[in-house]
């Protein structure tokens, strides 16, 4: 237990009304999980205002809140705090209330559109062989060095991140590598938290259902990169067109990667096959088992990252080699009939373009692409059109299907995917909602070294259909389906 003092220090207050030295149990931002003597935080949300239920938090023992506006009438037993921002009232909070743990460790971001899940799980494995204990947390799991802890968001709300990085103190971690989505910095979700260093991928079409307009996306990534301290490093793809304005404003060490450009970390690719490239970077050759372009740059900020935080170079091109691909991201199964087919969570434009350019340049014959893919329901609908022009362009067959339709119809979604496909292209298509049915059709098309793209879902386990979550696995589902296959 902590005093709600200590809790809120470094938190502007604009009022307070009873005693800040009160014994706190535990920060809540949700009124239906408020136990006694919590402190409930208000939130305005997109959907629900967390003012509107103070007095529910205050009836389910809370003896504290923390609000932006403060209610017309007070209760004489309750301490009330008035804050500009109820979010970053609640990540410095959070941050206290555990305390701080991540200045104990030495934490990374990761941020962009594409890219991530595969820049912080890899140096996760990376520093992992290097004999580090080492922290991860990503859209598929958090780590606390070798327990996994399931997760819900990309980037945590600040009471799971911050309860996760003392996790890492008790352990003993030392370095942490986490995503750090557009979401969480506009919800400052990692507010207050230490970075040492932080990276940028790349920037392309997505969440603009969200964020409105590109340049308040782009400008809410950058936020992660004004956030840092000038002993920190600020880490950018320069070929990016977006890379340099990330550095615009921000007091860190600057440094820069690329392919194409001058930059502080550049690589070269030498050689492109299906099982891995080739790649030459600092003088050095060093084979990736990870394919394609864009993971040539992934490569590239991992090496970048691991000499900033001090790795010996040789070491480091050494461990590059032995890195293994992250679930779902081009996880390929080649069935008895040399049909190969691969999952991969292509779920914007650009990803997209990407897996199938990559697909393309591997092709050594006539062999067909049959790409089965969906737009997720709730999300950007601006990106269905495009990536039904980018599939149908770039496949010899599409299938367009479910996924995750949430609370949307899942034939309206497939309705505005196949309005992007060009006409010439229109033959080229399918559309079967069920997603299961779809990827059998794919394998029953397919003939011996085609390749079948199943995209948008990589790592997931479920299928989500008005708030229920049924088992889906794509990669299980097609390498069954493929093995039981008899042509
Ligand atoms: C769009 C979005 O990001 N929404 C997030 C947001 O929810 P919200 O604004 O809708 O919250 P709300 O329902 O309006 O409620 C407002 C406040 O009232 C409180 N409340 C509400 C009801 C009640 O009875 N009592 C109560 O106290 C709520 O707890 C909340 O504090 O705040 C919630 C609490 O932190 C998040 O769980 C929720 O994530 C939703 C589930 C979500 O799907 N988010 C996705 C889009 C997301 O964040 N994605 C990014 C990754 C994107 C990428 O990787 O490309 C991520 O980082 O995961
Ligand atoms: N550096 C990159 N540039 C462009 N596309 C990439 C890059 N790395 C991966 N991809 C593509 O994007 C997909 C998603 O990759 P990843 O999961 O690493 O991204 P992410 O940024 O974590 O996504 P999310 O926003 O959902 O968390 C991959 O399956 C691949 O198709
Ligand atoms: N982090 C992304 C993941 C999208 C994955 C796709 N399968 C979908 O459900 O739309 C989001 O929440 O927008
Ligand atoms: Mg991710």
């Amino acid at each position: 237990m902590k005093t709600l003092k200590d809790i809120l220090y470094g938190v502007g207050l604009s009022a307070v009304s009873g005693s800040t030295s009160i014994m706190v149990n535990h920060i809540c931002f949700d009124s239906r999980k408020v136990g006694q003597d919590d402190v409930f935080v208000a939130i305005k949300g997109l959907v629900a205002d967390g003012h509107q239920f103070i007095d529910k938090a205050i009836a389910s023992g809370a003896k504290s809140i923390v609000c932006e506006e403060l209610p017309k009438k007070f209760d004489n037993d309750i301490t009330y705090v008035q804050v500009d921002n109820g979010n970053k009232a609640l990540a410095i909070m959070a941050s206290n209330y555990y305390g701080n743990p991540s200045k104990n460790l030495r934490l990374v971001g990761v941020t962009g559109t594409n890219g991530k899940t595969t820049v912080s799980s890899l140096l996760y494995q990376l520093f992992k062989k290097a004999g580090f204990k080492v922290g991860l947390i990503s859209t598929i799991k958090i780590m606390v060095d070798n327990k996994e802890y399931a997760t819900t968001h990309t980037t945590p709300d600040a009471l799971t991140i911050n309860k996760h990085l003392q996790l890492m103190n008790d352990e003993g971690v030392e370095y942490c590598f986490m995503e750090v989505s557009s979401h969480g910095i506009h919800q400052k979700r990692t507010e207050g938290l230490v970075f040492e260093g932080a990276i940028f991928t790349n920037l392309s079409h997505d969440h603009l259902d969200y964020h409105k307009t590109f340049a308040e996306y782009r400008d809410t990534k950058k936020r992660l990169f004004d956030q840092l301290s000038k002993k920190a490093f600020a880490l950018t793809n320069i070929d990016d067109k977006n890379g340099l304005v990330m550095l615009q404003n921000t007091s860190a060490r600057k440094y820069t990667y690329a392919l194409k450009s001058y930059a502080n970390y550049r690589a070269q690719i030498l050689e492109n096959q299906f099982n891995g490239q080739l790649l030459k970077m600092d003088d050095h050759e060093v084979w990736s088992k990870l394919i394609g372009d864009f993971n040539a740059y992934n490569m590239l900020a991992i090496y970048a990252t691991a000499d900033l935080l001090g790795l010996e170079k040789l070491e480091i091109l050494r461990l590059l080699s032995e890195l293994e691909n992250v679930d779902g991201r081009f996880q390929y199964y080649i069935s008895k009939e040399k049909i190969t087919a691969i999952v991969d969570y292509a779920h914007t434009p650009d990803a997209l373009k990407n897996v199938l350019d990559t697909i393309n340049t591997l092709r050594t014959g006539n062999e067909n692409v049959i790409t089965v893919v969906g737009c997720g329901g709730d999300r950007d609908k601006s990106k269905r059109p495009v990536m039904g022009h980018i599939a149908t362009a770039l496949s010899n067959k599409v299938i367009f299907t479910s996924d995750n339709p949430r609370s949307e119809s899942p034939t309206v979604i497939i309705e505005e995917m196949e309005a992007g496909v060009e006409a010439q292209n229109a033959n080229k298509t399918l559309s079967i909602v069920n997603r299961k049915q779809a990827i059998k059709t794919a394998c029953q098309l397919a003939a011996t070294h085609d390749i079948i793209l199943v995209a948008g879902k990589g790592h997931e386990t479920y299928q989500e259909t008005n708030g229920v979550r049924e088992d889906f696995d794509d990669f299980k589902i097609v390498k069954e389906l493929l093995a039981d296959l008899n042509k």
